[in-house]
């Protein structure tokens, strides 16, 4: 009988670099002299002390969105080439790393999830604070219903020429940021309400109650939704906001960029 290195070898066999996924101190230090292979650490901090490190803005609960989201991450800052042969090693079952896949780096495959927080116009942690808050009210709903809440966030000016209000604005004369825990408790309340959040670069929630009038023109949105997706992502074509999108009917939290839609993760799994 053939040994397991024989049917499981080619998982890892000749790779151009190992990339670990949130790895232990211990499970790092395995690979302090290996020189055949380059090691890429991938997580939401650089907890080893990595030379090579790829930051995640969230750890995404689904591998395949974990795995792109480093591998673009990787791609753009040069640490892994176009083709190169990749060992990707994380946790699915367990706290620890107990998963080998093997792939391919390929630009070709790009799905702009790294771009979405790491090259938006939005700060990074702005971008990271929208997502959590979106995927918490996902979770919880209001007052134990769901709700759907709309945040277009970065480019603020050219999106509140894009749209006009619904009602007074509760954030007229404030300067409250996202990522505060107060603000966190106003933008669950306020989700009850129509419209949508617009938010500065750098975090300024500038208005509530927003209506978005961008050209729909050309949008593909998934099949079920409705207006306030369509909305949500126009308005990332006409401008250089991204924006986060919380469905009312089918409880997923997704995010657009560029028209596309980029991100789609389902808050039940956080
Ligand atoms: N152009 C818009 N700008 C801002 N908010 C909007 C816009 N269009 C719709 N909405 C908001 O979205 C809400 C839901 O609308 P609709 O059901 O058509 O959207 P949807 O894409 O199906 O989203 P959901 O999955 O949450 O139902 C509306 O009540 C309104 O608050
Ligand atoms: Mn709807």
């Amino acid at each position: 009988m053939a040994g397991l290195d024989d049917v499981f070898g080619d998982l890892f066999a000749s790779v151009d670099a190992v990339v670990l996924f949130s790895p232990s101190g211990s499970y790092y230090e395995r690979f302090t002299d290996v020189d055949d292979f380059d090691i890429v650490v991938v997580g939401t901090e650089n907890a080893v002390g990595a030379e090579t490190f790829v930051e995640l803005p969230l750890e995404f609960d689904d591998v395949s969105d974990r795995v792109r989201f480093g591998l673009e991450g990787a791609l753009e800052q040069g640490v892994v080439e176009d083709g190169d042969e990749l060992a990707c090693a994380t946790s699915v079952f367990s706290d620890g790393i107990d998963t080998v896949s093997r792939v391919r780096a390929d630009a070709e495959a790009h799905t702009g999830i790294y771009d979405l927080f790491a090259k938006s116009r939005a700060d990074p942690e702005v971008v990271k604070s929208v997502l959590e808050v979106a995927i918490e009210l996902g979770k919880k709903g209001q007052k134990g219903k769901p709700v759907g809440a709309l945040f277009v966030v970065g480019d603020a000016g050219k999106v509140m020429n894009k749209s006009r209000p619904l009602s007074y604005n509760p954030f007229e004369k404030s300067h409250v940021h996202v990522g505060d825990p107060i603000v966190n408790v106003m933008l669950k309340e306020f989700s009850r309400l129509d419209g949508a959040f617009i938010i500065s670069d750098a975090g300024k929630i500038v208005s509530a109650y927003r209506y978005l009038e961008p050209s729909a023109e050309g949008i593909d949105i998934p099949k079920g939704l409705g207006a306030r997706h369509m909305a949500g992502g126009a308005i990332t074509r006409d401008t250089n906001a991204i924006s986060i999108v919380l469905s009312e009917s089918d409880g997923l939290v997704r995010a657009f960029k560029a028209g596309e839609l980029i991100l789609e993760v389902d808050p039940e799994a956080y």
